[in-house]
């Protein structure tokens, strides 16, 4: 079965469409990277999962079940971080961790509680105004892992922690993965995505461009940069390379293919020398989200 489910969804906030249109599907026990430029729709999307705000049309729903008709009892299975994590300002953290552990019935709560209070260096006995951001995102995100939650859904988890507490939290979403949770994971760090997820969207101005696999096997584009005092790329334009960038003795080019094909391409042509590498996926990024149109 999907975790994750979106059909046609779409938003619109009078004129603006935040969301239009978007189809996505998550497998179980996948890390989903999502990832866009400011304003894409990344948000939008999680709250529509969260039945925060109502779609203006479409379907989003979590293992079988409606994301709107039947979110009490998605709030049981699903653990969330918020990007700006708000809650009120006298409840301490012991508290808030003790309300989630009562709604969902944790045996073990005061055994989980000291081993994440540890694990993320928490105060339990102080009240959430007296926490900086860092530590209030701390407090979300093991409010969401406490009670081993079948779905987590991440708005940029590692934004204000410190670099220690961002490995702990990937070390945690590893164990996490590792029994079985599904991690949908939205962020705009390329290195989270890059290093953890297998699947990763791509969203802008709320339309997917792109849905990438991220897991080992998959072959990369490559960068290729020639150097020749007359070098003729056309032929290999016609081909399907793209020319990156061009002066009077270098070229470089993205290619796509088997690297026999590639090697073959360039024995035609007069080099003096040349570089091959892999495009990493800052430069996939730019070239998703720089100019109107996604480039291939
Ligand atoms: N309550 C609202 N009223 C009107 N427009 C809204 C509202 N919430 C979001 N939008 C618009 O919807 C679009 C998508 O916003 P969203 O917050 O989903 O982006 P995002 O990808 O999460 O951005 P960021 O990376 O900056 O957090 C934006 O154009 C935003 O201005």
């Amino acid at each position: 079965m999907e975790a994750i489910v979106i059909e046609g969804l779409t938003k619109k906030y009078k004129k603006n469409v935040a969301l239009d249109n978007i189809n996505l599907t998550v497998g179980q026990g996948e890390i989903f990277g999502f990832i866009g430029p400011n304003g894409a729709g990344k948000s939008t999307t999680i709250k529509c999962l969260l039945d925060f705000i109502k779609p203006t049309k479409g379907i989003a729903e979590i293992y079988g079940l409606d994301a709107q008709k039947d979110s009490e009892s998605l709030k049981r299975i699903i653990g969330y971080v918020p990007s700006d994590v708000h809650y009120y300002n006298n409840v301490t953290v012991e508290e808030i961790l003790k309300m989630t552990g009562k709604f969902h019935g944790i045996h073990n709560l005061k055994e989980m509680m000291a081993y994440y209070v540890e694990r993320f260096e928490l105060e339990p006995k102080k009240k959430m105004k007296e926490l900086s951001l860092g530590n209030r995102k701390k407090v979300a995100i093991v409010n969401s892992l406490i009670f081993d939650p079948e779905v987590l859904i991440l708005d940029e988890p590692t934004s204000g922690l410190d670099p220690l507490m961002q490995h702990r939290l990937f070390e945690e979403l590893s164990y996490h993965h590792d029994e079985g949770t599904t991690i949908f994971l939205s962020t705009h760090n390329l290195h989270e995505v890059e290093s953890f997820c297998t699947r990763t969207a791509f969203i802008r101005s709320g339309k997917i461009l792109s849905v990438e696999e991220m897991e080992t096997g998959h072959t990369p584009a490559k960068v290729v940069k020639l150097t020749g005092a007359a070098l003729q790329v056309e032929a290999l334009q016609a081909k399907g390379y793209r020319v990156l960038s061009r002066t009077d003795t270098d070229v470089s080019l993205l290619y796509q293919d088997s690297v026999k094909q590639l090697l073959t391409d360039l024995s035609f042509l007069e080099i003096d020398d040349v570089e091959i590498r892999n495009q990493n996926l800052e430069e996939k990024f730019l070239s998703l989200y720089d100019g109107g149109e996604l480039h291939e």
